[in-house]
């Protein structure tokens, strides 16, 4: 299949939420509510995934959506609800065309809440299900950093479509990573990037704020020859992925530069454009399980523009588990051509931990 409906529909979207996301980016009080597992959200989480869902139900009705916020603290908070849907009211593309294959407007605010509330698929290893991440990395989010709105279709436990909006990252490929790349982003002169890939397809990027498909580019992992100046890309926060596990597998790996930390999966688009070199992520406790919506898409990018996507133990990242990826832990990306040196070299360090 080509899924080229399924592909538009995701990418203008995904457009559509990040025009909404970037305005609460902007404003100081950002609406943020704290999680039962402690984790912010944001009015910007909230009204990019009503925006998502709405326009994933107008085009495909019977697809279920496994989305990571729910709304049933909005139905107890009215004055948050009622910004969320100025919000949302407010937000559509310019070009009217596109916001027709979106399905227009929502229709009410508590439309906008049953939308919200409609991503709580299970998930699993049947039929179609999209997995949504409305903010991934809504710590930088509030810190003025990167973050990334994500959305992929699964089909049968398989991820097929995959796109990423990344407004703080550059629109230009050839722009390689640095130190700073994670930190203060509130300047967005030259910012903005659309990641999408289809399986079998290949993986491209344009600038978020385009609306024509004709201005995608194909991009590819960048060959690495000498590891020594490889640049590696680890989350920002301490507690989301283990900084020493990684910097001893850096070492080890030969790798001299400082690793570049930012958050959300813009470091799956990062790699995937050839801007950056190696994603780790081991974890930081026996425990936690990753959810599907924080790897999805950059999983499927990273893996067609020449990169392989494994947990540290080497199995491919299983998507038809559920919500979470029961079966994995930690991610380890790189070039096809390496991948499995940085696999024997990440199994050597865990190894050596016990
Ligand atoms: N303990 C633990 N281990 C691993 N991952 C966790 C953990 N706790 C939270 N999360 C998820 O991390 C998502 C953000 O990942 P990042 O790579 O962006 O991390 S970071 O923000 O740079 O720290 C973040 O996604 P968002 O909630 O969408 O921001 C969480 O789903
Ligand atoms: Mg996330
Ligand atoms: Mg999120
Ligand atoms: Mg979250």
């Amino acid at each position: 299949m080509s899924y080229q409906k399924e592909q538009e529909v995701a990418e203008l979207a995904v457009q559509r939420a990040a025009i909404l996301t970037k305005k609460v980016f902007h404003e100081k009080a950002k609406g943020t509510l704290s999680k039962n597992d402690s984790s912010p959200v944001t009015i910007g989480d909230f009204g990019a995934q009503a925006l998502i869902i709405a326009a994933i139900k107008s085009n495909f009705p019977n697809d279920e959506v496994v989305g990571e916020e729910e709304a049933s603290s909005l139905r107890e908070d009215t004055n948050l609800r009622d910004q969320i849907w100025e919000l949302v009211k407010g937000t559509s593309l310019s070009d009217s065309k596109a916001e027709d294959i979106l399905g227009g407007p929502i229709a009410s605010m508590y439309a906008m809440l049953d939308a919200i509330d409609a991503g709580n698929s299970a998930g699993g290893a049947k039929g179609r299900i999209w997995a949504l991440d409305p903010i991934d990395g809504t710590k930088g989010f509030l810190r003025g950093g990167q973050y990334a709105v994500c959305l992929a279709l699964m089909v049968d436990g398989d991820v097929k479509v995959g796109v990423l909006g990344c407004p703080n990252l550059p629109v230009d490929d050839s722009v390689a990573l640095t130190a700073d790349s994670g930190v203060d982003q509130t300047d967005e002169e030259g910012k903005g990037v659309l990641f999408s890939a289809v399986f079998g397809q290949g993986a491209t990027s344009r600038p978020l704020t385009s609306v024509g498909m004709g201005e995608r580019k194909a991009i590819q992992m960048k060959s690495v020859s000498d590891l020594s100046q490889a640049t590696f890309c680890e989350s920002l926060e301490a507690g989301h992925s283990s900084h020493s596990d990684q910097s001893a597998i850096a070492s080890k790996l030969g790798v001299t530069k400082p690793s570049v930390r930012m958050d959300s999966q813009a470091k799956y688009g990062s790699i995937a454009r050839g801007a950056g070199d190696i994603y780790l992520r081991l974890p930081t406790s026996a425990t936690y399980r990753e959810k599907i919506w924080d790897h999805a898409a950059g999983d499927l990018i990273v893996r067609e523009a020449g990169g392989e996507v494994t947990d540290s133990l080497g199995r491919r990242l299983d998507f038809s588990k559920g919500r979470i990826l029961a079966e994995n832990k930690g991610v380890v990306a790189a070039p096809a051509a390496i991948h499995s040196h940085v696999l024997s070299v990440v199994k050597e360090v865990m190894e050596a931990k016990k």
